[in-house]
């Protein structure tokens, strides 16, 4: 159900609560960026120290040459040495604080930089450490999501502090010049500002409550926008009319949005503005206690003008102080978000593995795996088991949706098994290192990445430590025939692929997947497995790469998925799923034997051919 006013409202108290609460964050976001550059961060507070008592200075020298204005004015042999020395000085102040106001800029901006690197690197690091079965979470998505979108606003966030550190010091300046002249101001000066702050930290809390709660369909709004303005679907999108069923479910998502975001603007604005009034009130209150000072000649007419004008500037760095304040509160819940996620504890990552073996002999034992996807009350797999003997090479077959894909998953340890296990050599696969276990496979999957790096990259994807190795580069693209692509383009190897970068080359599906089928042979790894790697390529092109493949995996350990049982057939055996279950496994003169899918299925394809 989508959040009204009323739910909002409803959660305003733990928000405010949890507001404060991650204000706890702000001294590890403040260690962080110190390690980002310690040398920066320190001319930074430093400058912004010295900037703190520019304020309440300049007043002062500007108090000191209206009384000596008066004086001279008042003098019978006026001397004006002194005036122009606080002209001078005032000057000089102005100059410097302008210099270092630049200096905090820039420093602001580098830091922010720096740190933004860093944090989207850690982001980037920790996503490939977390289990498959956790990113297919929606609700780990969102955190994912907002962590990753608050970026920008971390560097914001960091100004802001920074500012407000030295505000606090230069608020401390004025306000004991006010204390020291007239102390009633103080009380004035509170009950302008006071209001206004609470006005601000409770609409902050709804505002952050509703951006929060709609993150899901925030990550919608993005996906419509996404597959409407692209062009990897704008043929799809022309061609079957959807322009309008998109445009429209965005704008309806999007107005939901902004009537509930109007509607607390609006009301944050009026009481903003009443608020506003009474700090008017409290000021021209404080001038008449000011000019009564005067006319009772308490005070010159330059502590007057000190006085009025420290008031109406302390009356505005408190209100940018307390607004800066609820957005520092807001960033800091997203921070919240980021280290959360930097912080999600990886299952036994400090576990003591076994180590892994450096040959296969015996091969793998699946004994009654079964297994649903989390979230899901559906069994896909229902109790499976097989031998996968060392250097065998086993086809599995069967009809969409039968788990194919799903085994091999959790042969690779993305998915544990609800119940059963995996052996390999006769010893669980789940004892060793998860990530080292990963690497004894060379994998290309049905749906592979198309990076839009260059030629190189992309087979180079298959072992990046190789990216320089001109050698296997051009050996993985011979076997898989991705030579064949290379021809017609312009820059070989360094060619860009895909539309999205300058110069980029696009590819068709079959020559996609030839350079894909490049990355398995990139490595030389102990388990082969092709998750219907031709699907997209010619008849001739698929023969010769089952050959090659065939040829090259000699006494390897290998599956391959296919619907195509010309390619079935070279398996040494075969393995055809149905619903989760093993309905036949056998050579393929076994199964062809015996009339049962695979032979009907084979049949079949076959009179399609002839
Ligand atoms: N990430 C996922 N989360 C939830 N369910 C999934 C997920 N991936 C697959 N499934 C479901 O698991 C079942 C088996 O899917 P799987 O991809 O293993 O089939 P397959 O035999 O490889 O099919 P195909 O021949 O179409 O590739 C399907 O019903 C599918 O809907």
């Amino acid at each position: 159900m989508r959040p009204n006013l009323d739910s909002i409202s409803d959660n305003k108290k733990t928000n405010v609560r949890a507001s404060f609460q991650a204000l706890r964050f702000i001294p590890r976001f403040f260690k962080e960026i110190w390690s980002v550059s310690p040398q920066l961060f320190l001319v930074n507070l430093l400058c912004r120290l010295i900037n703190s008592f520019a304020p309440v200075v300049i007043l002062w020298v500007g108090k000191l040459i209206i009384d000596e204005v008066i004086a001279q004015v008042a003098a019978t042999d006026p001397d004006y040495t002194q005036l122009w020395n606080y002209v001078i000085l005032e000057f000089v102040i102005a100059v410097v604080s302008d210099v270092i106001s630049r200096i905090i800029a820039i420093t602001d901006g580098l830091l922010g930089d720096k740190y933004n690197i860093r944090s989207s690197e850690t982001m980037i690091r920790k996503t490939s450490e977390i289990d498959m079965s956790q990113l297919e979470d929606s609700e780990f998505y969102d955190k994912l999501e907002r962590a990753r979108q608050q970026t920008q606003g971390r560097v914001g966030l960091m100004s802001n502090a920074l500012g407000q550190a030295q505000s606090i010091i230069s608020i401390a300046t004025l306000i004991a010049g006010l204390i020291y002249f007239e102390p009633l101001l103080i009380v004035l000066l509170a009950l302008s500002i006071i209001p206004l702050f609470i006005n601000e930290i409770r609409f902050s809390g709804q505002q952050y409550s509703l951006s929060r709660s709609w993150t899901t369909e925030r990550r919608e709004l993005d996906y419509l926008r996404y597959i409407g303005a692209n062009d990897k679907t704008a043929k799809e999108i022309k061609l079957f009319g959807l322009t309008d069923f998109i445009a429209t479910r965005f704008r309806n998502l999007s107005e939901q949005y902004y009537s509930i975001n109007k509607s607390i603007t609006v009301k944050r604005s009026i009481y903003s503005a009443l608020f506003n009034i009474l700090g008017v009130i409290c000021y021209y209150g404080a001038y008449i206690v000011i000019i009564r000072s005067v006319l009772l000649g308490e005070i010159t007419i330059g502590e007057l003008t000190f006085l009025s004008a420290s008031f109406n500037r302390l009356r505005n760095n408190l209100q940018t102080f307390f607004s800066n304040f609820t957005r520092i509160t807001e960033s800091a819940l997203y921070l919240k978000d980021y280290f959360d996620f930097v912080d999600l504890i990886i299952p036994d990552q400090d576990k003591n593995f076994l180590e892994l073996p450096t040959e296969i002999k015996i091969g793998f034992e699946l004994q009654d795996v079964h297994f649903g996807y989390p979230g899901s009350d559906t069994e896909v797999l229902k109790g499976v088991s097989f031998e996968l003997r060392a250097g065998e090479k086993m086809a599995f077959v069967g009809q969409n949706g039968a788990g194919k894909t799903t085994l091999i998953k959790l042969m690779l340890r993305f998915y544990e098994p609800t119940q059963g296990a995996i052996l390999l050599d006769g010893i669980n696969i789940n004892q060793y290192n998860k990530a080292e276990f990963q690497q004894m496979f060379g994998v290309i999957f049905q749906d592979f990445f198309r990076y839009e790096f260059t030629l190189r990259e992309n087979i180079a994807v298959g072992d990046i430590l190789a990216v320089k190795d001109d050698k296997r580069i051009d050996n993985a693209a011979q076997l898989s025939l991705a030579t064949e692509v290379i021809k017609d383009l312009q820059d070989g190897y360094e060619t860009q692929l895909g539309k999205r970068f300058k110069k980029g080359q696009e590819l068709s599906g079959g020559q996609w997947q030839k350079v894909a089928l490049a990355r398995a042979y990139m490595k030389d790894a102990m388990v082969m497995v092709l998750d219907e790697p031709t699907s997209a390529l010619d008849a001739k092109a698929e023969y010769e790469v089952f050959e090659r493949f065939i040829d090259l995996t000699k006494g390897k350990t290998s599956i391959i998925i296919s619907h195509r049982f010309s390619t079935v057939r070279m398996a040494d055996r075969i393995l055809v799923l149905e619903k989760g279950r093993i309905l036949e496994l056998g050579t393929h003169e076994e199964l062809m034997k015996a009339p049962r899918l695979y032979a009907e299925l084979f049949d079949l394809q076959a009179q399609g051919y002839k």
